[in-house]
């Protein structure tokens, strides 16, 4: 982790230290129920199910079967990990859990909706209201700051304007970045932009984040940080969060973790 960091003061650079990130603590009292959640858990369904999945793509005229028959469910308020080595296919499953890819064979169901015979456009419109990614393709803008880009996530999503400003404040307070919140990305440790992330990918209120290796290139303290971030908006915002890894080290605060090995799951 860099100890100091350039800070561009007007036209002086100055070097300053860099602050210990610290998770500010989030008062989750009184709390409401979101009534989509509620309702979901008295109906005791997932939020999402994987059915028999399969997903082949032609390489060379040949097929290539990634996903062999996946089973899985998404309870809501759970922290799934998908965890296998490199190549076993979890970039693909979690492509199709929200929704960015489709099943060769199998059906998906998110809340109820038949995601395997959604076209695209119907898709998107669930994914930009209901789901959160942090996908390397979902990268930050590096020429806002960190309240413009969770800002943009609002826009995105069609939020009124006038819940803008009090939802990214919120969103950056809970993971901890109010008094970082006018640095541009190039400004802040990669834990810092990661957290940047998380409140960019949850700020339009989504039921599902999905998380593609988020601790990556972290290291130990600040993956760390990430999972108790994770911790924090399961409680407060009642979401639902499902991501890949590679790392033994952060499986311990999963509520469950699929193992997968050559497309399926052990
Ligand atoms: N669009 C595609 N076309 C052809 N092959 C693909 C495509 N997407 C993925 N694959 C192949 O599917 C396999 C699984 O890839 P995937 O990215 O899902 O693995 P992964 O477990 O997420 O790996 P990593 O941890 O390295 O990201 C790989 O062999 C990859 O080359």
């Amino acid at each position: 982790m860099a100890l100091w960091r350039r800070k561009q003061t007007e036209s002086v650079a100055v070097i300053e230290p860099a602050e210990e990130p610290v998770i500010e603590t989030y008062d989750v009292v009184n709390q409401d129920v979101r009534p989509e959640l509620k309702q979901l858990a008295e109906s005791g369904k997932p939020l999402l199910s994987v059915e028999s999945v399969e997903r082949t793509f032609q390489v060379g005229g040949h097929p290539l079967h990634v996903l062999k028959g996946i089973n899985m469910e998404l309870v809501p308020g759970q922290l799934v990990m998908l965890r296998g080595r490199s190549g076993s296919g979890k970039t693909t499953l979690l492509n199709m859990i929200g929704g960015l890819d489709q099943p060769t064979k199998g059906q998906i169901f998110f809340h109820e909706l038949p995601f395997h015979k959604m076209n695209d456009d119907q898709r998107t419109s669930v994914r930009r209201k209901q789901m959160g990614f942090i996908f390397q393709a979902f990268a930050l803008m590096p020429l806002l700051s960190a309240y413009e880009n969770v800002e943009l996530s609002l826009r995105m999503a069609g939020t009124p304007k006038s819940e803008w400003k009090p939802r990214v404040l919120h969103c950056l307070e809970m993971v901890g970045l109010t008094r970082r919140m006018n640095h541009r990305p190039y400004e802040l440790s990669g834990g810092e932009q990661q957290r940047v992330a998380i409140a960019k990918a949850i700020a339009h209120r989504p039921l599902l984040l999905l998380a593609d290796e988020p601790t990556a290139d972290l290291d130990s303290q600040m993956s760390a940080q990430i999972m108790s971030v994770f911790q924090t908006i399961i409680r407060t915002e009642q979401v639902t969060i499902c991501m890949t890894t590679h790392d033994p080290t952060i499986l311990e605060v999963a509520d469950h973790v699929y193992e997968m090995v050559d497309g399926r799951f052990i």
